[in-house]
């Protein structure tokens, strides 16, 4: 059995989303490794988006069932959560694909707005329990201190006090995902977390995640377009085509599946083998 599938973190089971007449997600099924990278691939419209506004709430699924397994043994049925408990209490974090950092506010004010949910609850939800209680000091400096780990792992130490909207893009994408970590998810879901990085942002991107593999109880799953990134940092490939999984596997049984050619490539199958002696594959 594969690595996947005996210790999910995150397991999808006959997930169908429709739009009126229009069925986005067909019958999907899939699980996500705990502590693997994994990569949801397709071409332009196959369904990835609405797949992440599934899992995070932001659609509510015409079917399916999508169980998230904390490493503590509990577990949460995310179609009957609203999405506020699936970011708080499944610890499912997302970033976007189009940046959505508070601009306006500086790098650590970013950082800290994401940790607001351990600060309301360390202050009884009460003025007198902001002002008053130890509890909610001891929680902020815990919160100033996470925020400081994270700034020193996205090596913008020097840009605390900046506005985030003033960071190159490539900074403002780490901090996206510096910000989402700082929620301490359990799934981070990254949404073409490379589009638009330059080959020097890229690799920084990637080093950050792989670091949260390595030293985080954090999964990570990312729609990306860029296939070395895919190539380079993934466990795990699914991969989607007109709302359906047509391939799920390591990256390297991926690449050559003729199914997965031929959906990127756009030709029917029994034509794919022409095409990868004229593509020299
Ligand atoms: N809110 C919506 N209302 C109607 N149709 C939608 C909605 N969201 C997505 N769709 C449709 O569902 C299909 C899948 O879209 P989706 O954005 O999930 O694809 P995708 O694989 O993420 O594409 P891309 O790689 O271009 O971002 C598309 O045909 C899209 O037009």
């Amino acid at each position: 059995m594969t690595r996947w599938k005996e210790n999910p973190v995150l397991t999808v089971e006959h997930l169908t989303m429709r739009f009126g007449g229009l069925v986005a997600v067909d019958d999907l099924s899939f699980d996500i490794g705990r502590g693997d990278i994994t990569a949801l691939i397709g071409p332009n419209g196959a369904g990835k988006t609405t797949v992440f506004n599934c899992v995070t709430g932001f659609y509510k699924p015409t079917e399916g069932r999508l169980t998230v397994r904390h490493s503590s043994g509990d577990s949460y049925l995310l179609e009957r959560m609203p999405d506020f408990e699936i970011s708080r209490d499944a610890r499912v974090a997302r970033t976007f694909q189009n940046i959505r950092l508070f601009g306006g506010m500086t790098v650590l004010e970013n950082l800290m707005v994401a940790q607001h949910n351990p600060l309301m609850s360390a202050s009884a939800m009460s003025f007198a329990g902001i002002f008053g209680l130890g509890r909610f000091r001891r929680a902020e400096r815990r919160a100033v201190e996470h925020a400081s780990y994270w700034l020193d792992k996205i090596d913008l130490v020097e840009r605390a006090d900046d506005p985030a909207a003033d960071l190159p893009y490539g900074d403002q994408r780490r901090l996206e995902i510096a910000r989402a970590m700082c929620t301490g998810p359990q799934v981070l879901c990254l949404d073409e977390p490379a589009a638009g990085l330059n080959p020097r942002e890229s690799a920084e991107l990637n080093a950050l995640l792989m670091y949260i593999r390595k030293e985080h109880d954090t999964s990570v799953v990312l729609i990306e377009h860029d296939m070395s990134v895919v190539m380079e940092i993934s466990d795990h490939v699914i991969v989607l085509d007109y709302g359906e999984k047509i391939a799920d596997g390591t990256p390297d049984a991926v690449k050559s599946d003729p199914k997965v050619i031929a959906a990127y490539l756009g030709v029917a199958d029994e034509e794919v083998e022409l095409v990868e002696e004229e593509v020299g594959l």
